[in-house]
């Protein structure tokens, strides 16, 4: 799979050292709050599983599955609820946790959802930001990486289903998804 790629922009070394970093601030920001960790599938799912075994307090994890993209590269701007959350967010102290925020819908989408449903408090922790991508107004609380304004693949993101198993993140050649 490595030579699909253009560029490795973050090695696999480089995101656990983050992730290291990540867990420590999250665990004294949240200490004694049993916060709700909602992980955003599909993408999320490695960064989640890396993120909570960083963070030394209890916490409680779910997850919600929401599509905006199907199969294009470009945001469709519409968000859909594939998978709800199970766990009330009601009263809770919510972290969501993202691999990348691009256009910022999908998360504008769920802050104003678990703000609806009473959460105590909502923020975001995201391995990475494409600032460039913006079509709303969201900064993050916590960030990772700040990345270019590019379709990138690996941990957790995909072109076409693929590459989400990657344990670095790259940038595609052209070739291969242009066919
Ligand atoms: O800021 P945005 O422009 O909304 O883009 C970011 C979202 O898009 C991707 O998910 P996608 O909807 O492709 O689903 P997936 O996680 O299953 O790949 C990514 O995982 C984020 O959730
Ligand atoms: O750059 C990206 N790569 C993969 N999935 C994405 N979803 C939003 N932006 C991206
Ligand atoms: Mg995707």
């Amino acid at each position: 799979m490595k030579n699909d790629m253009k560029e490795i922009l973050l090695t696999e070394e480089q995101i656990q050292k983050k992730i290291k970093e990540l867990g420590h601030t999250i665990t004294e920001e949240y200490k004694d709050h049993f916060p709700l960790f909602v992980g955003v599938l599909k993408g999320a799912l490695p960064f989640m599983a890396d993120l909570v075994k960083a963070v030394d307090t209890h916490l409680e994890m779910d997850f919600m599955d929401v599509s905006s993209y199907g199969k294009s590269m470009v945001s469709s701007g519409e968000v859909k609820i594939v998978k709800d959350l199970d766990t009330k967010v009601e009263g809770r102290d919510v972290l969501i946790v993202e691999d990348i925020i691009d256009s910022g819908l999908t998360l504008s989408y769920l802050i104003e959802l678990f703000k609806y449903r009473k959460a105590k408090s909502v923020k975001v922790v995201t391995l990475l930001d494409k600032p460039e991508g913006r079509k709303v107004d969201l900064v993050p609380d916590l960030t990772g990486f700040i990345v270019p304004d590019e379709f990138v693949v690996g941990y957790g993101l995909d072109f076409a289903e693929r590459y989400r198993n990657l344990p670095y993140v790259g940038i595609l050649k052209p070739e291969v998804y242009e066919g």
